[in-house]
This record gives C-alpha cells, sequence and structure tokens, in this order.
C-alpha cells in the first residue's frame, strides 16, 4: 500500500471508523446499485418560457398523469383522475377553486389523501427509503414513512383509516395534501438535464433559474443565448448590449427590471433624448401575446431598442477587429456605412438601408461610443455586475453548467461539434493554440470559467471576449451557423442576405457512422450511446423528426418558444429516459389555465433489459466507493488501521 492510499484509508476511516460501520456501508451501497435506474428528463431551449416549462416540471412531461392513470384508472372516473392530476401540479391554486365552490369537505378530504398516497407510492417504487424521506418534510416524514412501508393489507386499512381520521381531526389535512402533492412533483423527476437556451426572447428565464436552483439534481449545458448572459455578467460590453438589445426586441422588462433590478432609466433618458424625433419604425417591438398589455410605452422601447442596437454594432465592430485570429472581418460591418447617403456597401454591392437616422455615429470614427453612449454602458455594466439575483443565477449557470457533458453513456451539447464540408473537424484559435473536437470543448468551458471567476486584467477580457465569438461566432460549437446576419436582418430589406448557414455538423450527423464516432470521440460507446442536442427548432409540420441518424442523435429543440411555435407546429420535446425505454413526450402549446396538457409520447427505444444503477455513471460511482471500503476493511483487518468507536450516526 502506498502512503497516499494509507492517507486515503485514513480519511475514508474517520466516517466508517470500524469493520461493522465500513460493512454495513458495502452491504447499502450494494443494495443501491440493485435498484432500478431513476427517470431522467432532457429539455431545452426553453427560451423564458417560465409558464409552459413550470408546468413540465410540475406534470413531469405528462408522466405523473400517467401514474395516475395506471395506479388510479380501473377505480376512479377519468374526470376525477384529470381533477387530481390537476392538484398535483397546483395544489395552491385547486384547493382555493375547491373551497370558493364549497367542494372541500372532509370527505374529498379523505379520498384525496387516500388517493395520493397510491400515486406517491407509484412515484417512489424506485427509490431508497431515505431518498424518499429526504424529499419528504421534516413533519410528514413520520405519518408518510408509516403510510408507505405497511406491507400487510388487512393491517394497512385500519392504519391508513386511523392516521386519515387523525389528520382530519387535527385540522392539518389541507397541508397535509399540499405538501403530499409537492413530494410526488419532485419524486416524480429523478434527475434533469437542460441543453441550453433558457433565456432571451420569452418573459422570465429567471423564474425558470429559480425553479431550477431548488430541483434535486439538475446540469445544464449552456446554450448560445445562456452564454451571452454569462458574458455580460462576466462584463463584456458588446454581451450586455446584445441581452438588453433582445430584451427590447421582445419587449421584456420584467425580466430585467423586476427579476434582476437592472435600472434600465439612464438606457430611457439617453435614447428619449438622442432619438427623439425619430419614429424608431423597424424597431418597434415583437408583441408575444403574454405582453400585450405591458405598460410600457411601445415608442420608447423603439427608441431605446435602436440606442442599444448601435451601441452593440459598434462594439461588436470593435471586437472583431481586436481579434483578427476570428477571421470574422467579414462581419465587420457596421464600418462600411455611409450614413449622409443611408446605405452600406456589402461585397461589392450597395444597399440603402431602412433606417438612415445615425446621430451617435462619426463618419470619422464610426465605431467609437460617443461620451454618452460610454457613460450609459458603464452605468449599464454596473449594474449588471451588482445585480445579486442575476450574480446567484450565473453562479448556478456555471457550477451546474458545462459545454457539455457525457451521462449515462450520452453526450450531451447545445449547438454542434463544428466540422468542414468534407466533415473533417474545424478548429479555433485560443490563446495561440489550435483547438478542435473534444479539445476545443473543453478548452472553451475552461476560457468561460476564467471569463466570470477571473478578477481582473487581459486574460479576463480576453476569455470574456471569446464568450462573445461563442455566442454568435462561426465555429462557436454552441451556435453552428457560418454568421449571425443581425445587422442585416435589421437593416437591409433583401431576405438573401439574411440567410444564416448551419454548419455542416448538421448534415454530417444525420448519419449514423458520424454520430458513432463522436461519442467515441468523448470516450462513450457508440454502440449504446446517443447524441441529444438542442438549438435547431424541428419543423414537424414540414415532416421534420427529432429523431435522427437512425435514433444515435435526438434534437429536442421542438419550439417551447412561443416565438417559434408557427414554425415548429408544437409546443416542444421532452426526452425521457427511465429504466426501461427511451420516449419522447411531443406538447402542445401550452394555455394557462386549461387543465389538460398530458403530451402524446413516442417510444423511440426499448432497452434489452431493465436499467438498474449498477448500469448508470452514478452505480460506477457506487463501485469505486465499495472497492475503496472493501480496502479498508483489509486494513481494519490486518491492523494497518485502527479501529475505533462507533461514532453516533444519530447526531449526523
Ligand atoms: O428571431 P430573432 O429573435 O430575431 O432571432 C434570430 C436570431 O437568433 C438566432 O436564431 C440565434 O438564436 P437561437 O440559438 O435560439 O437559434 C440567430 O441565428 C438569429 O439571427
Ligand atoms: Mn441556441
Amino acid at each position: 500500500m502506498t502512503l497516499m492510499d494509507k492517507k486515503y484509508l485514513q480519511l475514508l476511516s474517520k466516517e466508517f471508523p470500524n469493520i461493522d460501520s465500513a460493512a454495513s456501508e458495502i452491504v447499502n451501497l450494494s443494495a443501491i446499485r440493485s435498484l432500478p435506474k431513476g427517470t431522467e428528463y432532457f429539455f431545452s431551449d426553453m427560451h423564458g418560457e417560465y409558464e409552459a416549462f413550470l408546468h413540465m416540471l410540475k406534470s413531469a412531461s405528462g408522466m405523473i398523469k400517467i401514474k395516475i392513470d395506471l395506479t388510479l384508472g380501473k377505480t376512479v372516473s377519468s374526470a376525477e383522475r384529470e381533477a387530481l392530476a390537476a392538484l398535483i401540479y397546483y395544489p395552491d391554486k385547486e384547493q382555493k377553486r375547491l373551497k370558493k365552490a364549497g367542494l372541500l369537505t372532509d370527505e374529498w378530504r379523505s379520498l384525496t389523501i387516500y388517493r395520493l398516497i397510491i400515486v406517491l407510492e407509484a412515484v417512489s417504487a424506485k427509490y431508497t427509503r431515505s431518498r424518499v424521506r429526504n424529499s419528504i418534510p421534516q413533519d410528514m416524514v413520520y405519518i408518510l414513512d408509516e403510510l408507505l412501508n405497511v406491507t400487510d393489507d388487512i393491517v394497512k386499512d385500519y392504519y391508513y383509516d386511523v392516521i386519515i381520521t387523525t389528520i382530519l381531526d387535527t385540522g392539518i389535512a389541507d397541508h397535509f395534501i399540499k405538501e403530499l402533492c409537492k413530494v410526488i412533483q419532485s419524486l416524480a423527476i429523478d434527475s434533469l438535464h437542460i441543453i441550453g437556451d433558457i433565456f432571451d426572447r420569452g418573459p422570465r428565464a429567471d423564474i425558470i433559474m429559480d425553479e431550477l436552483m431548488k430541483m434535486h439534481d439538475v446540469d445544464i449545458q449552456w446554450g448560445n443565448h445562456d452564454i451571452s448572459w454569462m458574458g455580460a455578467v462576466s462584463g463584456n460590453r458588446a454581451l450586455i448590449a446584445n441581452v438588453i438589445r433582445i430584451s427590447m426586441r421582445y419587449n421584456n422588462f420584467d425580466i430585467l427590471e423586476d427579476g434582476y433590478g437592472l435600472n434600465l432609466r439612464a438606457l430611457a433618458v439617453f435614447a428619449g433624448e438622442v432619438y427623439k424625433d425619430d419614429p424608431c419604425t423597424i424597431f418597434m417591438p415583437h408583441t408575444l401575446d403574454d405582453n400585450i398589455y405591458d405598460p410600457v410605452d411601445t415608442q420608447l422601447v423603439a427608441k431605446m431598442h435602436k440606442a442599444i442596437t448601435i451601441i452593440q454594432l459598434k462594439l461588436e465592430s470593435q471586437l472583431i477587429k481586436r481579434h483578427p485570429e476570428w477571421g470574422m472581418d467579414d462581419r465587420e460591418l457596421f464600418s462600411n456605412i455611409d450614413t449622409e447617403k443611408g446605405t452600406v456597401k456589402l461585397g461589392g454591392k450597395t444597399y440603402d438601408l431602412l433606417d438612415k437616422n445615425f446621430p451617435t455615429v462619426d463618419k470619422a470614427d464610426p465605431l467609437a461610443l460617443t461620451d454618452e453612449e460610454n457613460e450609459l454602458m458603464t452605468v449599464l455594466a454596473n449594474s449588471f455586475m451588482h445585480s445579486d439575483k442575476l450574480c446567484e443565477h450565473m453562479r448556478f449557470l456555471y457550477t451546474n453548467g458545462s459545454m457539455y457533458k457525457t451521462i449515462n453513456g450520452n453526450l450531451l451539447f447545445h449547438g454542434c461539434i463544428p466540422l468542414d464540408e468534407k466533415g473533417e473537424l474545424l478548429s479555433v484559435k485560443i490563446e495561440g493554440e489550435e483547438y478542435s473536437g473534444k479539445a476545443l470543448l473543453d478548452k472553451l468551458d475552461e476560457v468561460a470559467n476564467k471569463a466570470y471567476f477571473l478578477h481582473s486584467g487581459d486574460e479576463k477580457e480576453n476569455s470574456a471576449d471569446l464568450l462573445w465569438y461563442l455566442w454568435c461566432g462561426p465555429r462557436s460549437p454552441l451556435y453552428g451557423k457560418d454568421k449571425m446576419a443581425f445587422f442585416e436582418r435589421y437593416f437591409i430589406d433583401d431576405h438573401d442576405l439574411h440567410t444564416e448557414n448551419y454548419n455542416a455538423y448538421y448534415q454530417f450527423s444525420e448519419n449514423a457512422d458520424v454520430c458513432m464516432k463522436i461519442l467515441e470521440m468523448f470516450g462513450l460507446d457508440p454502440e449504446k450511446g446517443h447524441i441529444i442536442n438542442g438549438h435547431v427548432p424541428v419543423k414537424i409540420k414540414n415532416g421534420e423528426s427529432p429523431v435522427k441518424a437512425g435514433g444515435k442523435l435526438f434534437v429536442i429543440d421542438g419550439g417551447i418558444s412561443k416565438a417559434y411555435q408557427n414554425a415548429t407546429g408544437i409546443a416542444g420535446y421532452t426526452l425521457i429516459c427511465d429504466s426501461h425505454s427511451l420516449n419522447l413526450a411531443e406538447h402542445k402549446p401550452f394555455i394557462a389555465g386549461e387543465s389538460e396538457h398530458t403530451p402524446t409520447l413516442h417510444l423511440v427505444e426499448r432497452f434489452d433489459h431493465r436499467a438498474n444503477i449498477c448500469d448508470t455513471d452514478r452505480g460506477e460511482e457506487l463501485l469505486a466507493k465499495i472497492n475503496d471500503l472493501r480496502e479498508l476493511l483489509k486494513a481494519y483487518r490486518s491492523g494497518i488501521i485502527k479501529q475505533k468507536k462507533d461514532i453516533d450516526r444519530r447526531t449526523l
């Protein structure tokens, strides 16, 4: 045994001080490994649509309703089963509604508790008792533990009656029901994978973040929109302008002002003065049906939208000039505008601009911010970096997020692995070296962390600049398109110029062999693994499918984002992986207040045997721990490490 091994075992012996404690932990861990694996849920591209997303979470994408139907289908009417589902998803709201209607009777309460316990039994069947106990509020642990674990049917009936009657007598039934609903919700989703783009377009990504932070086990693979917010909070001013611009474009003040407490007054005052007599027609915000009642004056929003867009265009061109290694000169368009004629030169041709009023652009130095623009950006940057809530959410994105994740044999990332026209890996130069494929994603992960966690200096600034590249650069794995036609889409009325071409990955990855090679590159079993992506809306109504490459690749951006539902024809996908199979839940557009939103489930792959925890990454970790404990047992038995008295675990 090496000195290191001995030191490690000594550390472990603090937790398991003698043969008995180490041996019983081995038994515990082995028992856990033999349970069926928990259900994993994969979501992507929520784009601030918190109501629809929260509904998917609360309902476990329809799985709770399926459990209700399975357990109560033979004895309870379908209307009552639907009502029970609505109660589990929205206990407060439903209880209030029933109370108002005079339906909150003791008979309803006892029947409901009885039914909820049956559903709870079904959703908790796969878990250890301790995992279930940990999900139950302290004051209910004893009662529920008893109710869930009586096995004798005759005793059970009597026991249930006594406990439920006592719950009613003591007046805690409504609280008990509410908490039961929450426990069912939280146990229904064992782990959650978010394949990126939580932010932008829809109203309240901050509410989604709050909800994710409450989840028991969640990981996030950053999307280009998430990285844009992360770069903004890291201090990159082009990205600060970008997130504000997108919020103005969709008339979303709530996330900035109410969600994050960012003060937009300085922008409103600046825009109101500089663009006073300018109608800013092309900058009128989109109004999705969520925000038509927004009290903000749309004329003023249009001015703010224009002000921040012009600043962003200048800052982006400055960035491109500062980083010739990105090879993005062709995207440096703002220097080519002729402010007097109101035109722009692109690819040798001159185009008329849809907006010709540029009061802040100096003909001699078009990329320079005016003093006022500079001051405004300083104010905005300060408020971004000092919003506690925003920093808390960004930290969560960093701690629980990454460029990609390999989990249980699958590979998860938002956009693409940049490939050239021949299908070869494309590289990006970072800190003087070329990176491609997995190494590129690993390096970018490191860069993203440096952008946020370094305190100051060139390295921090250059790393934050790279987050802008990740937002829209032609070889960005998060963006995956040759250009972002941001300038053209606003200013030029020529649809050919608006076209953005997807990276060759999107053709090559239709081929199972290519997917298998990529899985191998990430150290996964190509036969068993899958790639799971978001980012590209799947246009079901045009006959597209989220299942690609013969089932090796899933693209699950089905359009939770309302802005894209007309194009996709549905309202998003959830990929669900339980111990038996992989399923896709296809969601209907979410209409608040309507109770029935159960998605259509499609089976996409049935496993050849039921997957247990020992078949998962967690199972591997547990096995490693079991092996360490076996070594510890040997060390105790041979006297290399001395046993100590047991610690009192009740106090832990
Ligand atoms: O529809 P909008 O909000 O104008 O955004 C369009 C822009 O968004 C993008 O699609 C990027 O966002 P996604 O990652 O959600 O696709 C760009 O390619 C495009 O220029
Ligand atoms: Mn995206």
